[in-house]
């Protein structure tokens, strides 16, 4: 007999029960609706059908006995039904234990089934809503219950509705168009029978923890997407919400038409079938379609496209025809829709189209138009429902061209000339409107022309901006750079890096690797599931996962990305731990630290954008995505740890971070980002073009930049830089002691300190002080600034356009830490300037070779012990920095030439993986020969 004590281990528990309740649910719900539909139209909503009046129904129709209007009204309370009873349990069982909720589900499948066999005996409408209702509330439960099962709803709702096909047309073969309705009936009875069973497997089924979707949002972020134009989070997705509601339009006339045009049941199939194979093929090619086109584009065009094919589907009087158009029209939504991540409900649109379609055919009017002497032709009832929502649809879609497409009309041609180019021609050099396409052609400028700013003169919203993008279009070869995004839950940098992802992209750069933490890597994703999946692990052991998913993570991701020269964004990094389990969890600052610098062998970004947001917003936003997990849900207390400790970590060391206010419109909060991140990406061009013939002009006066801010030996970001150690003072005294003991409000409490207004005001905690370093406010007055200033003093543009932040009194970005003395460049800007000056980049490892002391170490609890000394040999294994540390005093062209035998090298050894891929006959393209590198960092 076994006395092991272990913990019971998660298991995946068998999953046939709630799949068959699945489909179940989809065949009692199209019987339900069905049948109210053909109850409450023949005999009204409160009276019993007779089983022998079934056929007669048909008959009903034929005769113009059949009320339309009654029968569209209860399949309206159908659908609110349905719908009313998916938001009960999101509301009401949110925070219940998994445990009770399959038990509910339990209940409420076999409630749901029991309801159906009833209808079989007594027809009547209501008690079709009733069951409607039910399965509602079944549907989310396995949603919430099992994530990931509903996320394909066409295979479960598609082999339900062929099942519909295949027996309404069995019955309307053998008993004519009425024989339809006998079919329907008989399907509620068997679907009935086949939910009480699932009911009964899912009460058996043992509970255990829930594997969580590692997705989040329905774009296919695990899955490698080429795609020229990232996909933007959409804000206000009012167009998605439109396209839903063509579909739901579509859906909820089918009935009806084919009541209008005597189809019977079988045609009430065909059309169900069709909606959805064309909604399963337009969300499958979604992601992928049209690569070259911006994807809120793409959504207008698919709104426009589905709002004629709409009208088209009033027009046509025939049933192949509708099921063509009803098709076509539901691929258009999925691809539109799928096209870009949303956050939104579809319930939402798809009732809301459903209900406008269904209140219009309560008209019950035709219009004749007569056509000639003989013909005429007759626009009835569901056909002037297609219509009105169609040209409503055309309408939404022409606005969502100027409204939702964030770049208006502007582009619109590069968008369609360039929407189905593959991602990497030449031509995907060209901005989000297309505009402004960076044209290696065009004549170079005359030597000492200074660059402007980047952004001046152009709508940093439209155009590559400045020395970056004429950097790019001069071909110079780009180095690796990496990115951290930091900030508390909900600050909004999954939203940030998307959008600057697909900015960087449109500037030519070749896409940047997006990834996140936990859960970059596949190895990654186990992890997040274990850390975040609410298996009650403790805070060393969740230290430890996150260290263990980190290390995997450099090395099989990270690094590989950096030595190919890509652009690294990584939502959230080493600074997570030390602000949730140093400061958040109260452990030790210094051990974390050591754990974090241990696992990534001591990488540390080139720069870190810390969102600052206030704990309460942070809280807001989390709760209104609707997913939370356990870190998530901590208190604001919690939230307020964590703030504190990322501001004081920006403090310390105010050459690798950016503060940004991230309480403000996410556009606004771009616009910053992109300004600090061109900057440093401009920096790191032009230092390579520098190298080179081209890029001399590229880079104009703004290679002076890098020379005038005594970068030397800095212009391969990653692989050059020296690290700053930290000096024995300042770590010993500062890091890991004020980290630890940070009191939980020591830093900014509220929005205002998160703007820069404690900085005038008084007495500023040391987390204060650092963070509310103000910049010089955007002001408006650039242009008066001379371009040599700015060239001098490394200068971000004047951000204008974009949402705000810009316009605002209160600048959102401040450098953060007051320590290190203001460079010289900084304090040249006239006051009145309306710039932000950036703090140089100082990537690479930490703790190793010094730089004159001054600044302080990467991490929390670097001390003299765990630096290196001063000019100590170069630790084994520690690439990067180090290595070209030395390279400083390497001529420009010696540097040249290294760096282009290390491009060779690294192009060598890709086309060796790639060839090693080809040869493996599972390989994938792109991977690692470790497998665990997901390419785009299995992002949502
Ligand atoms: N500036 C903003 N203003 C308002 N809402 C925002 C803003 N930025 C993001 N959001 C919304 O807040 C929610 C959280 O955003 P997002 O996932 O980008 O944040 P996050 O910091 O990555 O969160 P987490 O770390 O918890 O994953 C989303 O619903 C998003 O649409
Ligand atoms: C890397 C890392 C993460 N966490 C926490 C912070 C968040 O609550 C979750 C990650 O969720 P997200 O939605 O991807 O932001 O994990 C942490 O506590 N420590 C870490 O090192």
């Amino acid at each position: 007999m076994s006395t092991a004590t272990h913990a019971p281990r998660a298991v995946r528990p068998p999953m046939f029960g709630p799949l068959a309740v699945e489909a179940a649910a989809w065949s009692v719900l199209f019987a339900a609706a069905a049948s109210a539909f053909a109850f409450a139209g023949y005999a009204g909503p409160l009276t019993v059908v007779a089983p022998g009046d079934l056929l007669a129904i048909g008959a009903a129709v034929d005769a113009g006995e059949f009320s339309l209007r009654t029968a569209s009204v209860s399949l309206l309370v159908v659908l609110v039904f349905a719908a009313l009873g998916m938001f009960l349990p999101n509301r009401m069982l949110g925070d219940r234990r998994p445990e009770f909720r399959q038990k509910l589900l339990a209940g409420g499948a076999a409630a749901a089934g029991a309801g159906a066999i009833v209808l079989f005996f007594v027809p009547v409408a209501w008690l079709a809503w009733l069951v409607s209702a039910f399965i509602g509330v079944v549907a989310t439960l396995v949603l919430l219950l099992f994530p990931g099962m509903f996320r394909k709803p066409w295979r479960s709702a598609g082999a339900s509705a062929a099942v519909m096909l295949f027996v309404t047309y069995v019955f309307q073969i053998a008993m004519g168009v009425p024989g339809g309705a006998v079919a329907v009936h008989w399907l509620s009875l068997v679907s009935g029978i086949v939910m009480v069973l699932a009911a009964v497997l899912v009460f058996l089924r043992p509970s255990g923890p829930v594997v969580p979707d590692p997705t989040t949002s329905s774009f296919p972020k695990a899955r490698q997407v080429r795609l020229s134009r990232e996909p933007a989070l959409i804000e206000r997705p009012w167009a998605c919400y439109a396209l839903f509601g063509v579909l739901g339009t579509v859906l909820a006339l089918a009935q009806p038409t084919v009541a209008d045009h005597d189809f019977g049941q079988a045609g009430f199939a065909v059309l169900l079938c069709a909606a959805l194979l064309g909604w399963a093929v337009g969300y499958e090619i979604g992601p992928t379609f049209a690569p070259g086109m911006s994807r809120p584009r793409l959504t207008a065009f698919a709104l426009l496209g589905a709002g004629v094919l709409t009208i088209a589907l009033g027009i046509i009087d025939e049933l192949s025809g509708k099921a063509v158009l009803t098709g076509a029209v539901a691929a258009l939504a999925g691809l539109g829709v799928r096209a870009q991540p949303y956050v939104f409900s579809r319930r939402v649109g798809i009732v809301g189209g459903a209900a406008l379609a269904l209140l219009l055919t309560l008209i019950d009017r035709a219009v004749v138009v007569p056509l000639s002497e003989y013909t005429s032709w007759v626009l009835t009832a569901t056909g002037i429902a297609y219509c009105t929502l169609g040209a409503l649809a055309v309408i939404a879609g022409v606005l969502a061209h100027l409204w939702f497409v964030p770049q208006g009309l502007q582009g619109i041609t590069v968008d369609i000339v360039h929407a189905f180019r593959q991602p990497g021609t030449p031509s995907h050099s060209a901005g989000p409107a297309g505009s402004a396409d960076p044209d290696p052609t065009a004549p170079e400028a005359p030597a000492g022309t200074p660059a402007p700013a980047p952004g001046q003169g152009v709508d940093p919203a439209e155009a590559p901006a400045g020395a970056l993008a004429r950097a790019a279009a001069a071909r110079v070869a780009p180095t690796g750079f990496f990115i951290a995004f930091e900030g508390g839950d909900g600050a909004g940098k999954t939203t940030q890096i998307r959008k600057i992802a697909e900015h960087l992209e449109s500037l030519g750069i070749a896409a940047p690797i997006v990834t996140r933490e936990p859960g970059g890597t596949e190895a990654g994703v186990r992890i997040r599931e274990v850390v975040l999946g609410g298996e009650g692990v403790g805070p060393r052991s969740e230290a430890l996962l996150f260290a263990a998913d980190r290390a995997h993570h450099v090395s099989a991701l990270i690094e590989p990305a950096l030595e190919q020269g890509r652009v690294v964004l990584t939502d959230r990094y080493i600074d997570s731990s030390l602000a949730y389990q140093a400061a958040g969890r109260e452990l030790s600052a210094e051990e974390v630290a050591n754990l974090s610098r241990w696992a990534t062998t001591g990488l540390v970004p080139h720069l870190t954008v810390v969102l600052d947001v206030a704990p309460e917003t942070g809280a807001a936003r989390t709760a209104s995505r609707g997913e939370e997990n356990h870190l998530d849900a901590e208190g604001l207390e919690f939230r307020q740890r964590v703030r504190a400790a990322y501001l004081d970590l920006a403090a310390r060391e105010p050459s690798r971070y950016v503060v940004v206010d991230a309480n403000r419109d996410a556009d606004a909060v771009a616009v910053d980002i992109r300004a600090v991140v061109e900057a440093e990406l401009a920096r790191v061009h032009v230092a390579a073009a520098g190298d080179t013939a081209v890029g001399n002009t590229a880079a104009g006066g703004a290679a002076g930049i890098v020379e005038d801010r005594g970068r030397e030996g800095n212009d391969e970001p990653g692989r050059n830089d020296v690290p700053s150690a930290p000096s024995e003072e300042a770590a010993t005294t500062v890091l890991p002691t004020s980290l630890d003991s940070a009191p939980a409000d020591s830093g900014p409490t509220d929005e205002s300190a998160s703007t820069g207004e404690r900085a005038s005001g008084d007495g500023p905690t040391p987390a204060d002080e650092a963070a509310t370093t103000v910049l010089p406010a955007q002001r408006g007055s650039q242009s008066e600034q001379s371009a040599d200033d700015e060239a001098e003093t490394t200068v971000l543009p004047p951000v204008r356009g974009g949402a705000g932040g810009s316009g605002t009194s209160e600048p959102g970005i401040r450098t953060p830490g007051s320590r290190t003395p203001e460079p010289e460049s900084a304090r040249a800007v006239p006051e009145d300037a309306e710039t932000t000056v950036l703090p140089p980049a100082r990537p690479g490892r930490s703790a190793h070779g010094t730089e004159g002391g001054a600044e302080q170490g990467a991490f929390p609890g670097d001390d003299a012990g765990h630096g290196e000394p001063s000019g100590a040999p170069v630790e084994e294994g520690t690439t990067g920095p180090e290595r070209q540390g030395a390279s400083a005093a390497y001529s420009p062209r010696e540097r040249s030439r290294e760096r282009l035998q290390a491009q060779a090298a690294i192009e060598r050894e890709a086309r060796e993986r790639l060839r090693q891929s080809r040869l493996r006959p599972s390989g994938r393209e792109g991977r690692r020969d470790d497998g665990q590198g997901t390419g785009d960092g299995g992002r949502r």
